[in-house]
């Protein structure tokens, strides 16, 4: 758990930060967004005292980390940096095992641990282990920052724009590994980002910030759909659309949907997911009408591209 209370910088007379407050569950992501400048990288820099917070507290773990040597703070906390940060004279081994070095881990300990993480982040060992970082693709050596920042399995990861320097493609499906590695779901992580798309798909909740300060925080939904202010609103304006087909889930608008008649067809998909994903399922199988299934009525519901979008505006109305 991650506790920022008031937290400032101030770069002579720069106020990065501005009396900035959030908490952050253990095992939750929350996502620091908002447009370059506005102080993300600083608030998150503080948390591992990379930066050194002008006033305020931090608690991770309940210990005051003002209370700790900050070199020994970073050994507990995991830390993917913007352009991943690796040592270009390192090998690919070499860069994962600095945390452990220090750690004082044998090596037989080391190497197992970097096998076994680079063969869950798809850089087979045999492969990959002896490339220095030049001889690797940009998401490549994204898995290997993300490996050197896992091996210690610190409860805590902190990660500035960790996708930022990979085109569209790649930085979807880098990031669609990312949320299904069982080894980051334990994780409390504090995430930076100025995609809106992926603060929404990453964050179990998400602080909007501007000029040092967080606008907003809440989750995705909240911020779509109680947007406490004209700059929220209009921060999400241009994928609006998308966004709210995104956030909101079939079990959101149940009642919006028709009901199915069982013998029809084999329902496709589960009500936790979102409209939007109703809307690919449509496309990809070229169908006009699919069922859905909501697992705790044991109801099924037909839907089509017109019912997900009257769903969605009934949804807003009713906000
Ligand atoms: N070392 C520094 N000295 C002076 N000013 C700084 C320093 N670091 C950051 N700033 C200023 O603090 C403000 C916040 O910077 P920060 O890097 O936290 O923003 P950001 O939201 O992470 O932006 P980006 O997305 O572009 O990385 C900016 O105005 C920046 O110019």
């Amino acid at each position: 758990m991650i506790i920022a209370e008031n937290i400032s910088k101030k770069f002579r007379a720069v106020h990065a930060v501005n009396n900035v407050s959030f908490e952050v569950k253990e095992g939750n992501t929350l996502v620091l967004l908002g447009t370059s400048g506005c102080g993300k990288t600083t608030t998150l820099k503080m948390l591992n005292r990379l930066i050194e917070a002008t006033s305020g507290t931090i608690y991770i773990n309940e210990k005051n980390i003002f209370d700790q040597k900050p070199e020994f703070l970073r050994r507990t906390i995991g830390y993917v940096s913007q352009n991943n940060g690796l040592f270009p004279h390192y090998t690919v081994a070499e860069n994962v095992a600095i945390v452990p070095k220090l750690l004082k881990w044998s090596k037989t300990e080391i190497i197992e641990k970097t096998v076994e993480l680079l063969d869950q982040l798809k850089l087979p060992f045999a492969h990959f282990a002896n490339k220095y970082p030049n001889e690797l693709s940009g998401g490549q050596q994204q898995r290997v920052a993300l490996a050197r920042a896992l091996i210690s399995d610190p409860p805590v990861m902190l990660m500035d724009e960790p996708f930022g320097a990979l085109d569209p493609v790649t930085r979807a499906q880098v990031r669609a590994e990312f949320t299904a590695m069982p080894l980051l779901k334990r994780k409390t992580i504090v995430l930076v980002t100025h995609d809106i798309q992926e603060a929404f798909e990453l964050g179990d909740a998400v602080c909007l910030m501007d000029k040092g300060k967080i606008v907003q925080s809440g989750t995705a939904k909240e911020l779509m759909f109680k947007p406490e202010n004209e700059f929220v609103k209009s921060f999400f304006d241009q994928q609006r659309l998308f966004l709210e087909l995104k956030s909101l889930t079939f079990d959101d608008v149940w009642n919006e949907f028709e009901t199915a008649d069982e013998t029809t067809q084999t329902p496709l998909f589960l009500s936790s997911k979102s409209l939007w994903e109703g809307m690919e399922k449509l496309s990809n199988l070229n169908k006009n009408r699919l069922i859905v299934y909501q697992s705790a009525t044991k109801s099924l519901k037909y839907f089509t591209l017109t019912a997900i979008q009257n769903a969605a505006a009934s949804y807003k109305q009713g906000k």
